[in-house]
């Protein structure tokens, strides 16, 4: 039985070639905000509250109008079929099961239509788009979307260029090994999956409107930092952001994603998730009473899918559902809602 999530990330790496582990693990430049968004959580003191008398918890809450039981989404993670064979398909089965949002990734091994069909009518399934320079490319992958029942688009903002990581340089991994594609892609033109997929150097908030043109699907845009872009992500129609540094792999030395939360949160009246770091259940707490309506995991999902395939990512969300679940007891909680921003302080050394 494993006891934690950093458990899996050991047991992920004794199984994973060294390329893929480095992959997934890895961060830009010198790892700084990798490091920092973790760190960040330790920094953040809990203030419980006592006496309240509740006996359970209701870990559930509403996110674009879906029901999800806990307050954890799957954020988008490439080439699940790196560490698993079944790849996201696993991964939307176990989305399923938990009764959360998988967001697929567009650097998906499997197509985002056979990730609907896996994870089958429970799975609540939003795609993430770069988007890309020939709008056609964009406009036939929002309607692959559309046509898989995805009920959001995620559009990710922090990538006009891609980050460097350093460890995929020094081993040598550009692409996906034989038999691997970038499902997603398929017969849009291109020759190799994942160079087709193309960063747009000048990307705008007139991307956004034009896709919001694309489309009558939700659009969450991730990889906002500052509390003015969110207030403009909201003037441009925006229905939810996800707070993210890319788990690290952008812009390094960027601030850990705790750190910037609330200053987005009470700016704008969307709902805003956060990703990064997140490892423990009282890290979700911390991330709810700064104002988060859910938080997103990346790499603790691809640690399970390592370790044991959708029975291990499975497991990584019972966990963190259980964690949750003991923190909220302990901090006086009876719903995700009652946890409110007096719970949270800077810790003094
Ligand atoms: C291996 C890997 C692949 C990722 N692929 C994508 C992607 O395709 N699209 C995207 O928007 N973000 C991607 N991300 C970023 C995640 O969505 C998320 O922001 C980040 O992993 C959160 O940090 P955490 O891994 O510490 O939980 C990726 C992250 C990792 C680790
Ligand atoms: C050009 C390859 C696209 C893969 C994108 C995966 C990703 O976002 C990551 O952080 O890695």
């Amino acid at each position: 039985m494993r006891l934690s999530v950093r458990e899996f990330e050991a047991l992920a790496r004794d199984r994973l070639p060294r390329y893929a582990y480095d992959f997934f693990a890895g961060g830009a430049d010198d790892e700084v905000t990798l490091r920092a968004n973790e760190n960040a959580f330790t920094r953040l003191s809990l203030v419980p509250r006592v006496l309240r008398g509740h006996r359970e918890r209701d870990l559930g809450t509403t996110l674009l109008g879906a029901r999800i039981a806990v307050p954890v989404v799957l954020s988008p993670t490439a080439f699940h079929r790196l560490a698993h064979p079944e790849g996201e398909r696993a991964t939307a089965r176990a989305a399923a099961a938990a009764g959360t949002v998988m967001i697929a990734s567009m650097a998906s091994t499997v197509p985002v239509g056979d990730i609907a069909k896996a994870g089958g009518d429970d799975l609540v399934l939003w795609l993430q788009i770069y988007v890309q320079p020939d709008a056609r490319i964009t406009r036939e992958l929002v309607g692959r979307a559309e046509d898989a029942g995805c009920r959001a688009l995620v559009v990710t903002v922090d990538s006009p260029v891609f980050g460097r990581r350093e460890r995929d340089h020094r081993n040598g991994f550009h692409d996906l090994p034989p038999g691997m594609y970038c499902e997603n892609m398929r017969d849009l033109g291109g020759q190799r999956g994942v160079r087709d997929i193309e960063m747009v150097a000048g990307l705008s908030w007139d991307h956004v409107d034009e896709l919001a043109a694309m489309t009558g699907l939700p659009i969450v845009l991730k990889g906002l930092m500052h509390p003015a872009d969110a207030v403009t992500a909201v003037a441009h129609g925006v229905s939810g952001l996800v707070v993210s540094n890319h788990g690290g792999r952008q812009l390094d030395t960027a601030a850990a994603t705790i750190d910037v939360l609330a200053g987005v949160a009470s700016a704008v009246g969307v709902p805003v998730l956060v990703d990064g770091g997140i490892r423990r259940g009282t890290d979700v707490v911390k991330a709810l009473a700064l104002g988060a309506a859910a938080v997103g995991i990346g790499r603790p999902v691809l640690w399970g899918l390592a370790a044991r395939g959708g029975e291990g990512v499975s497991e990584v969300l019972a966990l963190l559902r259980e964690e949750i679940d003991r923190a909220l007891a302990l901090t006086g909680c009876a719903s995700v809602h009652e946890v409110t921003s007096d719970l949270v302080r800077e810790a003094r050394c």
